[in-house]
């Protein structure tokens, strides 16, 4: 099934428009492209509305927030949501200014999202429940555990309730989860913290893989979050073996997701559903 998600995406090859930061659009790009999407990065609210009908999927991104890519995000929301693409939200950093934070819940509000991937402190934040962040990092002490494990997964599902959305908390443990199905994910490396845009790339990613598999939300959302760890884990130990650092861990990351078959995916895939 997991293989099979991703096969959708190398031969449907949806077109994904992202409303992004400046910090790693470029690395989104390459990414959509490298699943077998079609990206657009564009944040004119001139265009946005024309853009939300014309992609297959939206990812909209809070990683440089400024009025005018809000207008865009809001236009380009509702036009995508009303022709019944997909739509991602990255809430980064929800929790570091009142700005953000506002423009998340505005977000909420006024767009229908299919999927919401942030790590655990912006997830936390659009939940209600804390605005801890360590800028557009997480928090280490919200980090996810087998100790918190349930509780985490019984608040995601709660926002998921709330807000209809797939959520997608990722981090050392990732957890994709609706109102009904989690689930729990031990795919990926701890360098990936340290790659700029993993988190932003990961819905990019999503927005792909939604909009090829359209009545898989859950599942689709699942396998971009797999497809991210093991790849993640593949270009940890090219890096390792090749004595190399973030940089080029980011560049193979991309690489290993062009390379990325079905069968790769469903071999490395670690992970339980409940
Ligand atoms: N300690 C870790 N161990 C394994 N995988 C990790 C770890 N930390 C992050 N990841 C992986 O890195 C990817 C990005 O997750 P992360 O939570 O760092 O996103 P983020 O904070 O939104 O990143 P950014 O804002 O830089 O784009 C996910 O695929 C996640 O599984
Ligand atoms: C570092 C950074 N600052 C704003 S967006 C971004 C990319 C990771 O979210
Ligand atoms: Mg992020």
């Amino acid at each position: 099934m997991l293989g099979e998600i991703l096969e959708n995406v190398r031969s449907k090859s949806p077109l994904i428009q992202n409303i992004t930061n400046y910090v790693t659009a470029n690395d989104c790009a390459n990414i959509t492209l490298a699943c077998g999407g079609s990206p657009t990065m564009s944040d004119g609210e001139e265009e946005a509305e024309e853009m939300g009908r014309l992609c297959d999927g939206l990812n909209i991104n809070m990683g440089t927030l400024h009025p005018r890519s809000v207008k865009a995000m809001l236009l380009a929301g509702k036009s995508a949501g009303s022709c019944g693409h997909p739509i991602v939200l990255d809430p980064v950093g929800a929790g570091a200014s009142t700005y953000r934070r506002k423009t998340a819940e505005q977000l909420l509000r006024e767009i229908a999202f299919t999927a919401i991937r942030g790590n655990i402190s912006e997830i936390k934040t659009i939940a209600g429940g804390g605005n801890s962040s360590k800028g557009v990092d997480a928090d280490a002490a919200d980090a996810v555990t087998d100790e918190n494990l349930e509780k985490t997964i019984t608040f995601a599902k709660d926002l998921s309730k709330k807000t209809g959305a797939v959520i997608a908390i990722s981090g050392a443990i990732d957890i994709v989860t609706d109102k009904n199905h989690t689930y729990i994910i031990r795919n990926g490396n701890p360098v990936m913290a340290k790659i700029t845009g993993c988190g932003c790339m990961l819905s990019s990613l999503a927005a792909a893989y939604l909009a090829a598999n359209p009545d898989r939300r859950l599942e689709a959302v699942a396998a971009a979050v797999i497809s991210m760890g093991l790849c993640g884990e593949k270009a940890f130990e090219k890096m390792e073996s090749e004595r190399r650092g973030n940089a080029s861990c980011r560049n193979y990351l991309i690489d290993e997701v062009y390379h990325l078959t079905g069968s790769e995916l469903e071999r490395g895939a670690k992970y339980e559903l409940r």
